[in-house]
């Protein structure tokens, strides 16, 4: 079992507000969601057959690492992110941090058709009922803390309810532990939620640990179209990015933003005269 001493104290607070969150859907005690998932590898194998990178484009309207806020509608960000060909969606409903909402989510998942993946902090098995998704986001290293479901639990509660389960990991440790609990897809995230630092190099550590039968999914830090092919040439099934596609501090283009890592392998060079973060 973890201490906890090793997250950041921004990543800590995060964590407090989602077992608050736990709670009260606890003593709320409304029913368990039912969700007809739109199928997260079929959406990759849509864009692969396509020549796109298949790409998961975040509607995270600010973080805590990040500066300012998109005040835009997160449907508008979300339509633009699908017409620039992004295979599927992430959409942040942690309301204290973030800027998300679940209410977002809902009103996402029924304008477009790709699948919407819920990124939250969930913890414990009554937070899986807050809204319908298609993919659901579990963190390894949160699952350690005190008051927190075991993550082959909540999987199997996740699946019960008809999601497909993303499970993140940050070391090759992580990653066993997702594996033995069952996942079939996995995120390395390139950010150490210790430090909150960013390392592309901590995917290409840690792909070659992931199974052939597992889908990859390189998670954050990617900016430019070199580190979107720098992650697929790693072993990355899929990207997942946000920062750099809502640009929460210039306001630039969603759509472009997601078209040019989109098509960054059959378009490299592009990645010479590239300007964006
Ligand atoms: O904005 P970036 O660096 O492109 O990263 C996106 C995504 O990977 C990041 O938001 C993220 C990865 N894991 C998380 C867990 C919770 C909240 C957010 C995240």
């Amino acid at each position: 079992m973890s201490t906890g001493d090793d997250i950041a104290p921004k990543v800590r607070s995060i964590l407090d507000a989602a077992r608050e969150r736990a709670t009260a859907r606890e003593e709320a005690s409304d029913g368990r969601v039912d969700v007809d998932a739109r199928s997260l590898t079929a959406a990759f194998e849509a864009a692969e057959a396509d020549g796109r990178v298949p790409l998961i484009a975040e509607v995270k309207p600010t973080s805590p690492t990040t500066d300012g806020e998109r005040t835009d509608d997160p449907v508008e960000l979300a339509e633009s992110m699908v017409a620039g060909g992004a295979a599927a969606l992430s959409v942040l409903t942690e309301p204290e941090h973030f800027g998300g909402s679940t209410d977002a989510l809902e009103r996402i998942r029924a304008a477009v058709d790709v699948p919407v993946l819920r990124k939250d902090f969930v913890v414990r098995e009554s937070q899986l009922d807050a809204v319908e998704a298609d993919v659901l986001l579990l963190i390894v290293r949160f699952l350690d803390e005190e008051d927190t479901d075991d993550l082959a639990d909540l999987l199997a509660a996740a699946r019960e309810r008809g999601f497909q389960v993303l499970v993140e990991a940050h070391t090759a440790a992580e990653v066993e532990r997702a594996l033995a609990a069952g996942a079939e897809i996995v995120g390395v995230n390139n950010r150490d939620l210790g430090k909150l630092e960013v390392d592309l190099g901590t995917f290409e550590d840690v792909a070659p640990e992931v199974p052939e039968n597992v889908t990859l999914i390189a998670e954050s830090g990617i900016a430019t179209t070199t580190d979107a092919v720098r992650m697929r040439e790693a072993g990355a099934d899929a990207l997942l990015v946000g920062s750099a596609i809502v640009d929460a501090a210039g306001g630039s283009d969603v759509e472009a933003n997601t078209r040019r890592l989109v098509t960054a392998e059959t378009d490299p060079e592009r990645a010479e005269t590239e300007t964006h973060q």
